[in-house]
């Protein structure tokens, strides 16, 4: 990305706020005339000075000329009080706004996305956000660049330098004449430094992310006894660290001593030439002064310029992700416009093929049918495709091929969002965002009162667990075990109360009272609904209405559980290997001699 392009970019983000760009550019202007202030106030003083010494004048005929010089550079420094103030203020306003106006878009942007979007390599969820954080930082870095370095002492130091040549063409000559091995020195510090402030920045996260992993995974380190492993780890990216930062502070210093050596010269040089002007009689020796002031202003901007230059070079480099990021259009989710007001909920699923972004076929000529009102399972071994269809129904994805019909309408024609409207969703590892238990919750429904929320929790067997917590509903839901996690997506679910009920294991994480307890509200909430469950444990399909059977991405077998069992294939393979893992046989057999009846368990 050029420069002009991220300027043209950033012009729609500082509109809005084109009054307070003028009034940051007038007050640059006037700064940069105030800034000229001092040279002319020092070539009158020791002008005058001079002037009085000739005429053997003392302090009391000086006097005068005290108050004056002292009321004018007092007034001129409020003056530049004011300016600078005003100058860093609006310029960081600016900047912070239009910051958080990239921001919020990049944000409005990502959520608007298909779930394909974050599954691709470059925006995985830390990488994201560094895009975002990098590209928004390095951005204002360049707006801030602008309005407080760039501007002001740029503008100073033009200013200066017409002065100078106005004054005397000769010593404005010498002062350019320094300027190419200014210009020279600051490029060659820029180009060395080129990307060790990247690199650096990349190591100090290295550096916190590897401390922040550490603390994740402390269990793991511990149990297999690996923290000389890690430290040594952790030991090489600080050696890398300490090995950048000496290298970036010797080149800097090298390089500022090469400026300040150039700029003594200059100084020198305009020492000379205008000692011998004074001499020469073409100028007064107050100008010796005036000029070496006025040098001043004109270098200063350069001894920044390396900085500047690097600075732009990140934004160069960092805009273009963050750009990719706010432009990906292709990824915005679609949305249809049908909207599904009276659902009867029969999803009708016909060859469907389908290919995750990262190339993975999950899906090959599915066909499949879910009825309304009825329980349908679907089960086979771990990566058999099941949690993809339910992607494919909630709309994550649309399938490569084949037709997905929902009460005879096209999937893709219903408006996504009040589709999902429609839809419970229940995974076997539910989020939890960070915030209390009752906020957890409320996310089935954000206008939920305290009461619904309590009857919900009640429904998924957490109400009694929750009033135990020393904050009951205040407490923190990320710190809940990982069955009560699970009982508060279940909890959401009832809130919100769907036609349509999708079940990815929703019981995995629970143990075996709470499985029963969840069953027995799940079948409550089951009734006259379309529910679609994925379950490992048999007590949970052999009641489905239907049960469809996936092997590697294919429909397999389907009919009812006795329809499966009798047919002996991979049903019943997978019946019969579950039933040995439960040792059933053996639980059967106790039961019996305990004088239970056995055929309500064995089902
Ligand atoms: N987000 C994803 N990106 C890429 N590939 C994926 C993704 N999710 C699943 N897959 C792949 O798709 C295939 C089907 O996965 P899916 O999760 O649908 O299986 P499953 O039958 O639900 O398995 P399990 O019972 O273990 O949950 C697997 O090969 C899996 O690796």
């Amino acid at each position: 990305m050029s420069l002009w392009e991220i300027i043209k970019r950033l012009y729609p983000y500082v509109l809005p706020y084109r009054a307070l760009v003028l009034a940051t550019l007038l007050l640059t202007l006037v700064g940069s005339l105030a800034a000229q202030v001092n040279p002319f106030v020092l070539r009158y003083t020791v002008d005058t000075v001079q002037g009085l010494l000739n005429q053997n004048k003392g302090l009391t005929q000086g006097a005068d000329l005290l108050l004056i010089v002292t009321a004018l550079l007092l007034g001129k420094e409020i003056i530049n009080t004011g300016i600078q103030f005003g100058q860093k203020f609006y310029g960081e306003k600016i900047r912070i706004n239009v910051s958080s106006t990239l921001v919020r878009d990049a944000v409005h942007k990502v959520l608007s996305y298909e779930l394909g979007f974050y599954s691709d390599s470059g925006n995985q969820t830390g990488k994201l956000q560094t895009r975002i954080d990098r590209g928004v930082e390095s951005l204002m870095k360049l707006v801030q660049n602008f309005f407080i370095d760039i501007l002001p002492l740029f503008a100073n130091s033009i200013v200066a330098l017409v002065i100078m040549f106005m004054a005397n063409v000769y010593v404005g000559l010498v002062a350019v004449a320094v300027l190419p091995v200014y210009f020279w020195l600051s490029y060659r510090q820029a180009d060395k430094l080129n990307g060790t402030r990247r690199a650096l920045r990349g190591l100090r996260e290295a550096r916190s992310q590897g401390l922040v992993n550490l603390i994740d995974s402390a269990v793991v380190i511990k149990s297999f006894v690996r923290e000389d492993y890690e430290e040594q780890k952790q030991a090489q990216v600080q050696q890398n660290l300490q090995e950048a930062q000496l290298q970036t502070r010797k080149t800097n210093f090298l390089y500022d001593g090469l400026k300040t050596f150039t700029e003594q010269i200059g100084v020198v040089l305009i020492i000379i030439l205008t000692a011998y002007l004074v001499l020469d009689r073409q100028i007064s020796i107050g100008a010796i002064m005036f000029h070496i002031l006025l040098f001043n202003n004109v270098s200063a901007p350069i001894r920044q310029l390396h900085r500047i230059y690097d600075e732009m070079n990140d934004a160069l480099t960092y805009s273009e992700g963050f750009f990719d990021i706010l432009d990906a259009n292709d990824a915005v989710e679609p949305t249809g416009q049908l909207l599904p007001d009276h659902l009867q909920g029969t999803f009708d699923i016909c060859h469907v093929d389908f290919t995750y972004p990262s190339g993975t076929q999950a899906l090959h000529d599915v066909c499949l049918t879910i009825e309304a009102g009825k329980t349908t399972a679907l089960v086979g071994l771990s990566g058999a495709g099941k949690s993809t269809i339910i992607n494919l129904l909630c709309k994550f994805y649309a399938p490569d091929r084949g037709k997905m019909l929902l009460d005879g309408q096209p999937l893709a024609d219903y408006n996504t969002h009040a589709l999902r409207q429609q839809i419970g969703l229940v995974l076997q590892k539910n989020h939890i965002f960070k915030g209390t238990i009752e906020e957890n919750i409320r996310y089935g429904v954000m206008d939920a009162t305290l009461d619904q929320i309590k009857a919900a929790a009640r429904q998924a067997y957490l109400h009694e667990q929750i009033l135990e917590l020393p904050k009951g509903y205040q407490s923190d839901a990320q710190q809940l075990s990982g069955g009560q996690q699970q009982r508060i997506a279940i909890a959401r679910l009832f809130l919100k109360n769907p036609p349509i009920i999708f079940l990815d294991e929703p019981t995995a994480s629970l143990d075996a009272i709470a499985t029963e307890q969840i069953k027995n509200s799940l079948e409550a909430i089951k009734q006259g609904r379309t529910v679609v469950i994925i379950s490992h444990s048999l007590a949970q399909i052999v009641d489905a209405d239907c049960i469809y059977v996936m092997k590697q991405g294919r429909m397999v077998e389907s009919g009812t559980h006795e329809q499966l069992y009798d047919r002996r294939g991979t049903y019943r393979e997978i019946f019969d290997a579950s039933a040995r893992s439960l040792n059933i046989e053996k639980l059967a057999r106790v039961m019996v001699d305990d004088g239970d009846e056995v055929e309500d368990t064995v089902g």
